[in-house]
């Protein structure tokens, strides 16, 4: 007896980059580790006149780039089963019809899930479509993808369009940061253990740090990116949703509402920026030619597809302040940033000082520290002060570590897979409901405006290093600098 939900999913936007890199690996995956119900079915989309086998076959050469060591010919085979290819143009009526009937026909039918792998623009003729065939009931869901807009006003727009035709609790808005294994761990580590709960607020802790930095470019994004920057497309989404999971209260359950309602009073509780302190409190950066890993790197402004003068910041550092009573005055650093020297995102819980040094002989204590790296390897390290070996009663800094591929030796699932079990299984914590972002938009307007109102010139960094210095000087204001600087 096959308990899993039987799932028909619906993938607009079939034959584009992400349903190729990252979605159908992921489905293979979860497929491979017997994680899909033997009913369940994948419908690929696309304005083309295809065909099944030609589409498998581009899948194929797709999946056995992206699938990598994992791709297993007879398990490809079996998890090739489930999919099928419709034409289908997101404006015409016909295509919807062709789908309705396909979904139909189906013997055995569950839940369906139509995954909105396109440009927003097309959101609101999909919706319309789908609910002109009756696809929008209750046993629909509807996954949307980032980018959710480019200011609060489009937002709300594409927002308004979707629910004119489903509920919110039909709704899964994507953020593929919170399907990551360490972010989810994160919680458990806050909220399944005694140890860090009483130390977690504004009396223990001096500085939190949230870092996402890539060495990679625009990667042959260039005109989405340049319309987009690295705020909009990082710092609104990711770096906002890992500061809730850092600053949220213990939430009454897992359930959703329960923990999208903490997430939510954080948001609102973050300190509203002023054109005077956007000026202090963020950096905006654009990388100009370099070295990853030794081998040179174009500046930004010479990437396909963008504009030769182009403001656009591929980095962003702020100073954030969230307004209650766990976290009045601690600074939260966030910084994110293309072509950085390496590919690292991580938190930094810096706690404060001993009050008394007791140990004069050794190099100033460094205070404590609690490193959560999400990639690119997950582990966890807090960082202590010890006994050195020896006569003198000297101290110095080592650290615990959990490093969790070692520990748990299960297989680690990709975000995407997580996160696309998780729609298949009905469960909506991880992602964003609507008032979230809407707060999250709040949030970053007015750093948005300052720029255009000021025609904010980005500061230059070299590709391959940690962004502008300016970024540096924001920590030394506040006496404290960046992990890695350490
Ligand atoms: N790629 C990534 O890593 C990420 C992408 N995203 C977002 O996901 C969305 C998709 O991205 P990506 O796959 O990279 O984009 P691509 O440009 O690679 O693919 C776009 C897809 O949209 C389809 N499409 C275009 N016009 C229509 C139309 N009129 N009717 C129906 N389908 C249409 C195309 O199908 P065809 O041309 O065959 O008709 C194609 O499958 C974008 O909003 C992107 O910003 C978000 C996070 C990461
Ligand atoms: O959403 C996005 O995220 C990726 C970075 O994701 P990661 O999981 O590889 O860290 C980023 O490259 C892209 O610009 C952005 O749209």
């Amino acid at each position: 007896m096959d308990n899993k939900p039987v799932f028909d999913m619906v993938l607009f936007g079939g034959t584009g980059d992400l349903v190729m890199r990252k979605l159908l690996p992921s489905l293979y995956q979860a497929h491979a580790a017997g994680l899909l119900n033997q009913n369940g079915r994948l419908w690929a989309l696309g304005r083309k006149d295809l065909g099944r086998d030609a589409y498998l076959q581009q899948v194929e050469a797709e999946a056995r780039i992206h699938i990598k060591h994992a791709f297993d010919a007879a398990q490809w085979q079996s998890f090739c089963q489930r999919i099928d290819y419709i034409q289908l143009d997101a404006n015409d009526a016909a295509g919807f019809q062709r789908l309705a009937a396909a979904l139909a026909a189906q013997e055995k039918r569950g839940e369906v899930i139509c995954y909105l792998s396109t440009a927003p623009r097309y959101f609101t003729p999909i919706c319309r479509h789908l609910a002109a065939v009756g696809l929008n009931g209750s046993q629909v869901r509807v996954v949307l993808e980032k980018p959710l807009g480019t200011d609060l006003a489009s937002s709300n727009a594409i927002n308004d369009a979707v629910a004119e035709f489903f509920n919110e609790t039909q709704i899964y808005r994507i953020d593929h940061y919170l399907g990551k294994e360490s972010v989810q761990n994160l919680l458990a580590i806050r909220f399944a253990n005694v140890l860090f709960e009483p130390l977690w607020r504004r009396q223990w802790i001096d500085s939190v740090q949230i870092t996402i930095a890539e060495s990679l470019g625009v990667e042959g994004r260039g005109e989405f990116y340049d319309g987009t920057g690295a705020l909009r497309d990082m710092v609104q989404n990711h770096l906002l949703q890992l500061l809730c999971m850092v600053a949220m209260e213990p939430p009454a359950s897992l359930d959703a509402d329960a923990v999208r309602d903490e997430k939510l009073k954080v948001l609102k509780s973050l300190k509203p920026l002023s054109a005077e302190d956007v000026a202090r409190q963020v950096v905006r950066g654009q990388y100009k030619a370099g070295a990853i890993n030794g081998a040179p790197v174009p500046a930004y402004r010479d990437e396909a597809d963008v504009a030769a003068h182009s403001h656009t910041e591929t980095f962003v550092a702020i100073k954030a302040e969230i307004q209650n009573w766990r976290w009045a005055g601690v600074p939260f650093f966030l910084r994110t940033g293309k072509r950085m020297q390496e590919k690292l995102a991580e938190i930094v819980i810096n706690f404060r000082a001993v009050p008394l040094e007791l140990f004069p002989g050794s190099a100033a204590a460094a205070p404590n520290r609690l490193v959560i790296r999400l990639q690119p390897e997950e582990d966890i390290r807090l960082y202590l002060q010890a006994k050195q070996p020896g006569n003198d009663m000297a101290v110095q800094s080592t650290f615990l570590n959990l490093d969790f591929c070692n520990v748990f030796h299960a297989r680690r699932a990709d975000a995407y897979e997580r996160l696309l079990l998780d729609v298949i299984n009905g469960k909506l914590a991880l992602f964003m409901r609507r008032d979230e972002l809407v707060a999250a938009w709040e949030w970053v307007t007015p750093i948005m405006d300052y720029w255009a109102a000021n025609n904010t010139e980005p500061k230059l960094y070299t590709a391959g290093s940690w962004g502008p210095a300016a970024s540096s000087a924001l920590l030394s204001k506040s006496n404290t600098c960046w992990h890695e600087e350490l």
